[in-house]
């Protein structure tokens, strides 16, 4: 049985965060494990309240885990604040583990999940040991701090993200103003490929950067590589959006269950 983890935070809705990368392992046939970093309360309508859990404890879950399975791909998500994250780099720098960062900053509703202080430990401590980085527009951003606004943009943040050790970025296109969903890979051999998805018109895509993420760590920790990782996660997040739920009065979550009777059409640009 293959064993993957996330370090992220929990919300208490379902939709995203610990819950979204759990049934994402379970539906791609991973066994999960978990490092919960902070307790949200939180429903489709918005964040309620945050209350983290101590870089301590964040220590002890992950020593836990580690000193006893086998972990072979993770992901980090909400990680709240520097010091979580510079305790969290320090265990995973000894370890032989492929890492997917999801630089969760804000939440849908705009409630911050990152302290502003988090973003430069992200970048020194978090970022130059990841296999692999998906950011969306807004965190880009807000990690190279240039506007992104242009497709040239995107390439020029990718570069920058790429300078910093990161061996693969995932430049995520939710937030762009474009009649397709693309996302913009970029590795640090120089190549580059695009995957293309239809754009669906719905307020339901709470979680679906958590479960994007998730999938990817899902695929890594089966042994796939990251481009063929990327590839299937693309797959499983877009079925998971063109067949939502309809559940809760805000934004909805993706749906999990979409894949077991719907495959999504992914365009692979070279
Ligand atoms: N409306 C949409 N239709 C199709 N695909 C989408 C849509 N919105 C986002 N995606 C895809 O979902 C994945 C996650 O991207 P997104 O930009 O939403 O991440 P995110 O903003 O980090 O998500 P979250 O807000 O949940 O953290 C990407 O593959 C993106 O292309
Ligand atoms: C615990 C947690 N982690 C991540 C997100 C981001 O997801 P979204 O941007 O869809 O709100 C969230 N809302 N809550």
């Amino acid at each position: 049985m293959n064993i993957v983890m996330t370090i992220a935070g929990s919300d208490s809705g379902g939709g995203a965060g610990i819950q979204a990368d759990l049934k994402t392992f379970q539906e791609l046939d991973v066994f999960g494990t978990s490092v919960i970093t902070a307790l949200t309360a939180q429903n489709t309508l918005g964040v309620h309240g945050i209350f983290p859990a101590t870089p301590e404890f964040v220590e002890q879950q992950l020593n836990a885990v580690l000193d006893d399975l086998k972990v072979k791909a993770l992901k980090t998500g909400m990680l709240f604040s520097k010091e979580i994250i510079e305790r969290i780099a320090k265990k995973l720098r000894e370890q032989q583990i492929q890492i997917v960062v999801d630089p969760v900053m804000i939440a849908k509703g705009g409630h911050a999940l990152l302290k502003e202080d988090a973003v430069q430990a992200m970048i020194k401590e978090l970022i130059p040991i990841a296999t692999v980085v998906t950011p969306n527009i807004p965190e880009a951003e807000a990690i190279t701090g240039m506007a992104i606004d242009t497709e040239e943009d995107i390439k020029q943040a990718a570069e920058k993200l790429l300078s910093i050790g990161v061996g693969c970025v995932v430049m995520k296109g939710g937030h762009m103003d474009e009649p397709t969903a693309t996302d913009r890979i970029y590795f640090q051999d120089g190549s580059t490929f695009q995957l293309k998805s239809k754009r669906i018109h719905t307020k339901h895509t709470h979680g679906t950067g958590c479960t994007f993420s998730a999938a990817i760590t899902a695929y890594l920790g089966r042994g796939f590589s990251v481009k063929d990782s990327i590839i299937e996660a693309k797959k499983y997040v877009q079925s998971a959006i063109e067949n939502p739920l309809h559940i809760g009065n805000g934004h909805g979550p993706t749906n999990h269950f979409a894949h077991r009777f719907h495959s999504a059409e992914v365009e692979v640009i070279e």
